[in-house]
């Protein structure tokens, strides 16, 4: 199933985009920009501030004088305020049906304007342009966008496809280690959930900013999504499907929540998720105590945590998860193993083992 060329499809009907891969931004992106102007289709380009400092010659590059909206970088800007103040920029600039925005940033960029481009005259299209390794190994490919609620993570949004994914490895140079290390966690789960070679390769040798196989590993954990993506665009399916995706996330969302978005990094809470995620399979009979050893050791290798730093309330984490988007008629859906490299919903997991499960990772 493997593409193999410089680019990968996501195939959905008339919705299918490519993913263009490579080293230089502009390189991979600017024919398509050149063309969006010659069809007099106006351009804004959404970033945060950390961004359009980091990478300000290779933005002016691509970009010219396209009007940008800088954001203040971290979660807390994935809210309704934010989002406010992107659709009055973009009225202000007076995009139309025919503009196209761009999101040139991490996941809170991308999914902050994607649904923006969602939202804005009931919909214009938009490109992704990911800067973190989270962005360029998961948020930016598949169309999920929106932002968070006190109440719960990601509980408004839409699905909304790029129309194009420019995927640019140069830009994580300017990218900080713990950023990193944070994006790595969503790696750790393609290989947990859908992929055991991927997994092994993580063991034997923990991935860094300079590992000559960090593109090839980057591609194949979009190659993973797209397939997802493509059977269950809006997970729907009752068993399985995209959902998968969603593997150490009912944990981790729930640290995000509870912390007020921002103690934890996205991928540090998806990573003690990972390590519950793995307990919990162990619980249910499904994977071995080794098979969680390994989980909890690929995941501290690559300098992430496996428990939480300070207790948390369990109650507050235990209501958080009853928001899950994954609850049906009052029931919550669980991603669990069968084996590493292998991973399955389940609607049957006792409270009592999730309770455990959250003791264990430092819940109090
Ligand atoms: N839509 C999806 O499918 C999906 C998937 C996974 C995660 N997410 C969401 O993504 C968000 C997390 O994304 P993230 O981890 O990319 O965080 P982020 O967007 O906050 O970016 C991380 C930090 O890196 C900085 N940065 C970005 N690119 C840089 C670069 N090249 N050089 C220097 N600094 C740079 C940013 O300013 C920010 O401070 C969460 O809100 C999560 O819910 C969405
Ligand atoms: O694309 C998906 O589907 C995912 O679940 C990918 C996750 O890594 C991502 O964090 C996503 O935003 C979670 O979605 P949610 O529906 O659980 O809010
Ligand atoms: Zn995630």
């Amino acid at each position: 199933m493997s593409d193999t060329t410089d680019s990968l499809t996501v195939r959905l009907g008339e919705r299918s985009y490519p993913i263009h891969f490579g080293g230089d931004l502009a390189g991979i992106a600017r024919a398509d920009v050149e063309a969006f102007a010659r069809a007099g289709r106006s351009m804004a380009v959404i970033t945060d501030g950390n961004l359009a400092r980091a990478q300000a010659p290779v933005l002016k590059v691509l970009f010219g004088d396209t009007p940008m909206f800088e954001l203040a970088p971290g979660e807390e800007t994935k809210s309704l305020g934010e989002f406010g103040r992107v659709l009055d920029f973009m009225a202000a600039q007076r995009l139309d049906r025919t503009s196209v925005l761009v999101a040139a940033g991490g996941g809170v960029i991308g999914d902050l304007a994607g649904f923006a481009a969602a939202a804005y005259q009931r919909g214009i299209d938009f490109v992704q342009v990911p800067t973190t390794l989270l962005a360029m190994v998961d948020s930016s490919v598949g169309g999920k966008t929106g932002l968070n609620l006190k109440a719960g993570k990601n509980l408004v949004g839409a699905f909304h496809q790029p129309r194009a994914v420019y995927i640019a490895t140069d830009m994580l140079a300017t990218l900080p280690p713990r950023e990193f290390a944070a994006g790595m966690a969503e790696v750790i789960k393609y290989g947990m959930l859908a992929d055991a070679s991927l997994f092994a390769q993580l063991e034997s040798s923990p991935l860094t900013a300079s590992s000559p196989p960090l593109a090839s590993v980057i591609r194949r954990c979009c190659e993973i999504k797209a397939r997802i993506v493509e059977a269950d665009e809006r997970e729907l399916a009752r068993e399985g499907g995209r959902a998968l995706l969603n593997l150490g996330h009912t944990f981790g969302h729930a640290i995000e929540q509870v912390t007020g978005y921002g103690a934890y990094l996205h991928g540090e809470a998806v990573a003690i998720g990972l390590a519950a995620a793995a307990r919990l399979s162990e619980k249910l009979g499904n994977i071995s105590g080794g098979d969680t050893a390994r989980v909890e050791r690929v995941v501290a290798a690559h300098a992430l945590p496996v428990r939480l730093r300070e207790s948390l309330p369990l109650d507050a984490l235990m209501t958080a998860m009853a928001r899950d988007k994954k609850v049906r008629s009052g029931t919550l859906r669980f991603v669990v193993l069968n084996s590493i490299g292998d991973s399955a919903t389940r609607s049957d997991v006792p409270g009592a083992l999730v309770e455990e499960t959250w003791r264990e990772v430092g819940a109090v």
